[in-house]
């Protein structure tokens, strides 16, 4: 059922998810602990969301999946004020996963 693009996804998720140990990004944001969330962020993105977009076979490619990454971090750094932990960590998580997930990076892969 997985398919070589699924197993890459899962491979990068599980990546990604190891750089956020708090879990700030890990569900959906609720307004409940982040107060006028969902009047701010109109595409909210998460990991839950992008693991089950991998099980449905949403991505069509890694692209789309890097996607769906800088627009969940992206959010966090338009909610949360610059000095906030969560903006913090938004940052860094960007930084890494774009590294992470650069071309150089996934070149063998591709071969
Ligand atoms: N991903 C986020 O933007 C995020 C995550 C957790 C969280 N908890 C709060 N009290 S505000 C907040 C924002």
């Amino acid at each position: 059922e997985r398919s070589p693009l699924q197993k890459l996804l899962d491979y990068l998720l599980k990546g990604l998810e190891k750089r956020d140990p708090q879990q700030f990004f890990a569900w959906p944001v609720t307004d409940h602990i982040a107060p006028g969330y969902s009047q701010i962020i109109h595409q909210p993105m998460d990991f839950s969301t992008m693991k089950q977009k991998i099980d449905e076979n949403q991505y069509s490619s890694l692209n789309e999946y890097i996607e769906d990454f800088k627009l969940m971090c992206n959010n966090a750094m338009v909610y949360n004020h610059p000095e906030t932990i969560y903006y913090k960590a938004a940052k860094k998580l960007l930084h890494v996963g774009v590294k992470m997930m650069s071309p150089d990076k996934l070149k063998p892969l591709h071969s």
